[in-house]
């Protein structure tokens, strides 16, 4: 008799009829969920490639998956380990969380006071940044309108809320024109509650220069995914972004982490819009490796609903196994 088994869900929900991904508007929201049992011990894991992000779609990455199963199931039986190397990121990321809830070296408890995140209107950030225990801080999206609305919207924030810190997302959008137009929108003795601004420029070397004669600090996010990125310190670098889904393993994402920290960096676990199901892991790894970091998760409002797991004081409903948003893949 075995003592190992395993089982592979899908699920697909319908997301905000809002959400553009880069070029694209993602209608439902589709992932894996993965169990692992060995013996009395149980794991589970989301794989959920994000469209326009990840480099393999939901059909590939399901292939890998059920197949690094049958041959982790071929090791274990012969008492081997079998490596994440060489696996999607997705695949690798759902798989070892699976393993390392099954392990218990997964805690339980998470972070879930997540940076507010607006899309714009700033209207909209008063009230959960009310809410909000501690550290006060709110990430915008910027680039998508004038940058010097963006400058406009960030200056009045940090003079309205003199406790508050920002993080600006640019998503290399800028050109260094309007880059430094964004910039000369912000008052000089607001800028240190600037906690950094994601990729403002098309590659790192203008990043680099933006940051240096402006004084804002600034993050890798973008960057952090190429293969040629190595963790080292740089003036005016303060942060790197990882979306676990995007870079791999847990093991991976941990050795950033711990990377980044030595060097006095902060690392900010961020999400890849998985379904509630990832984004409580996401904080749980969040809390239990950057635990004096905000995560960037607050993604789960772009969804109509939960995915069997509920995010802690979330209204939306539950889609549980019996919902029809979930069905078991055999194989
Ligand atoms: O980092 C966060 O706070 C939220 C997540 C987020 O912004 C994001 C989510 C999915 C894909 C890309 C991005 C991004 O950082 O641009
Ligand atoms: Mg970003």
């Amino acid at each position: 008799m075995t003592t190992r088994c395993y089982h592979l869900y899908r699920y697909s929900i319908p997301v905000d009829s809002q959400l553009i991904l880069r070029n694209r508007f993602l209608k439902r929201r589709e992932g894996l969920l993965v169990q692992i049992k060995c013996k009395e011990n149980e794991g589970w894991g989301e794989i959920a490639p994000l469209p326009e992000y990840s480099w393999e779609t939901l059909e590939q990455a399901q292939e890998q998956a059920i197949q690094w199963l049958k041959d982790w199931d071929a090791a274990r039986s012969r008492n081997e380990k079998l490596s994440f190397d060489g696996l999607y990121p997705s695949v690798a990321f759902g798989l070892s969380c699976a393993l390392a809830e099954m392990k218990g070296s997964l805690q339980t408890e998470g972070n879930y006071q997540v940076a507010p995140l607006c899309y714009g209107d700033p209207d909209e950030l008063y009230e959960p940044l009310d809410q909000m225990q501690g550290e006060k801080v709110a990430k915008i999206k910027v680039g998508m309108y004038e940058a010097n609305r963006d400058g406009m919207i960030a200056d009045m924030l940090l003079e309205a809320i003199p406790d508050l810190y920002l993080r600006l997302d640019a998503n290399r959008s800028w050109t260094p024109a309007k880059a430094a137009m964004f910039a000369k929108y912000v008052k000089p003795e607001h800028l240190p509650r600037i906690q950094f601004l994601e990729e403002p420029c098309k590659t790192r070397e203008e990043s680099r220069r933006f940051a240096e004669q402006t004084g804002i600090n600034i993050a890798w996010d973008e960057s952090v995914r190429e293969p040629d990125f190595e963790v080292v310190t740089e003036p005016h670098v303060t942060a790197i972004v990882i979306k676990p889904t995007l870079v791999g393993s847990l093991e991976k994402c941990v050795s950033l982490i711990e990377k980044a920290q030595n060097l006095g960096m902060k690392a900010v676990i961020s999400s890849s819009i998985e379904s509630s199901f990832g984004l409580t892991q996401l904080a749980r790894i969040a809390r239990q490796y950057t635990p004096d970091v905000t995560p960037g998760l607050d993604t789960l409002d772009l969804m109509e609903y939960q995915v069997v797991r509920s995010w802690p004081g979330s209204g939306l409903p539950v889609a549980d196994f019996n919902s029809g948003f979930i069905t078991e893949i055999n194989f």
